[in-house]
């Protein structure tokens, strides 16, 4: 048997409401056969459809659902109530009835609506980096502050260490200790020597969990360590609409032998700053926090502006200056890497 969710009073009207859009006879709230719904998770996405695993007999099966018309996304990762079709028998299929409220969301910039969302509740954003050809904590801060603005729990792997000698891996380790002062945990891994490579399993159990990263750090070598049967991870759908650049990205929920679950896409992969406002880089560096509002003008740009507090608190040597001079960077650089169709705050 199918676990049988117990329904909020809120998520029956919803469900109701959800099918009242399609059926002629309308399940009231009250009619409403909320036996007949089971628990499940979104694994896949592809186009109209979506792969739902539910667990039946302490079994998961995977069921292919259409979705009602009036839900507005699906998205892997998300938590549902489907309705299972017995009438056919080839493959298990199914109806996504309600998608449950999300703790957290991944979204990626869209042709049409801006934003487009691509994976949802998500508890955990492993940044992987590299020491080949250099480590770059800008592009560390940049994965930071989308982190932070999302409000998911960063974590990061440095990988390839096995290429640094003693004591450029003694110099990295002291780089970096800043991180772990801001409270950021940090893994040094390798997939040649598989250093690290428990205590990024042992970092991944019981989470949700997404690799981001530029290419080349090593973010595939990696999955494949923690995921050695599933070498196609990822899984693309492109279409070319009349309108020019308009890709359809799907993700897939892959499950992890050490437990908890990883979610990947190559549009999963890629997530930006480019939305963001000013204020919102501002609040993504953590130990900015304290001192926001106290500047003396309410505009303050944090740059050379008089009484600023947050230039006052790396001049007394409480903020670093490299992420001080980062967040400067993020900040010259955000109007350029805005896709050209995404206007403006
Ligand atoms: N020396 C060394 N090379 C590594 C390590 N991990 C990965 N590589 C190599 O780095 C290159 C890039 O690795 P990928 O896993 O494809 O990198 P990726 O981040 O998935 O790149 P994209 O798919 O472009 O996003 C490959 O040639 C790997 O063999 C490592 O720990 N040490
Ligand atoms: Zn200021």
């Amino acid at each position: 048997m199918a676990k049988k969710p117990k329904l909020t009073h809120r998520q029956k009207r919803q469900v109701a409401a959800n099918r009242s859009k399609m059926l002629k006879n309308t399940p009231s709230e009250k009619t409403l056969n909320t036996a007949e719904l089971i628990e499940g998770r979104v694994v896949g996405r592809f186009g109209k459809h979506a792969d739902v695993e539910i667990v039946i007999s302490n079994t998961p099966e995977i069921c292919r659902c259409h979705i009602r018309r009036t839900i507005d996304s699906v998205v892997c990762g998300d938590d549902v109530l489907i309705s299972k079709d017995e009438h056919t028998n080839a493959t298990l299929q199914g109806v996504i009835e309600l998608v449950k409220d999300r703790r957290s969301m991944l979204s990626r910039p869209d042709y049409y609506d801006g934003v487009k969302p691509v994976a949802a509740n998500i508890d955990q954003i492993i940044i992987v980096s590299s020491v080949l050809p250099a480590v770059s904590l800008n592009i560390i801060d940049r994965y930071l502050v989308a982190c932070e603005h999302i409000n998911i729990h960063p974590l990061i792997v440095m990988n390839k260490v096995e290429l640094l000698s003693q004591e450029d891996y003694t110099q990295l380790q002291t780089t970096l200790k800043t991180y772990a002062e801001l409270g950021y945990s940090i893994i040094y891994t390798s997939c040649k020597s598989a250093e690290g490579l428990d205590d990024l399993n042992a970092h991944l159990s019981e989470k949700t969990n997404i690799f981001v990263g530029q290419s080349g750090v090593g973010k595939s070598s990696l999955i494949n360590k923690i995921l050695p049967e599933a070498d196609e991870v990822v899984g693309e759908i492109s279409a070319t609409s009349g309108l020019g650049q308009h890709t359809t990205t799907s993700a897939k929920l892959l499950h992890l032998p050490a437990g908890g679950d990883l979610i990947d896409s190559p549009g999963v992969r890629e997530f930006g700053l480019w939305h963001l406002t000013q204020e919102e880089v501002t609040w993504g560096f953590v130990e900015f926090r304290q001192y926001i509002g106290g500047c003396k003008f309410r505009d303050c740009k944090h740059l050379n502006d008089p009484g600023c507090m947050i230039r006052e608190a790396v001049e007394k040597g409480e903020i670093s200056q490299t992420r001080f001079d980062s967040y400067h960077r993020i900040l010259a650089t955000m109007e350029e890497q805005r896709p050209s169709y995404i206007p403006s705050n």
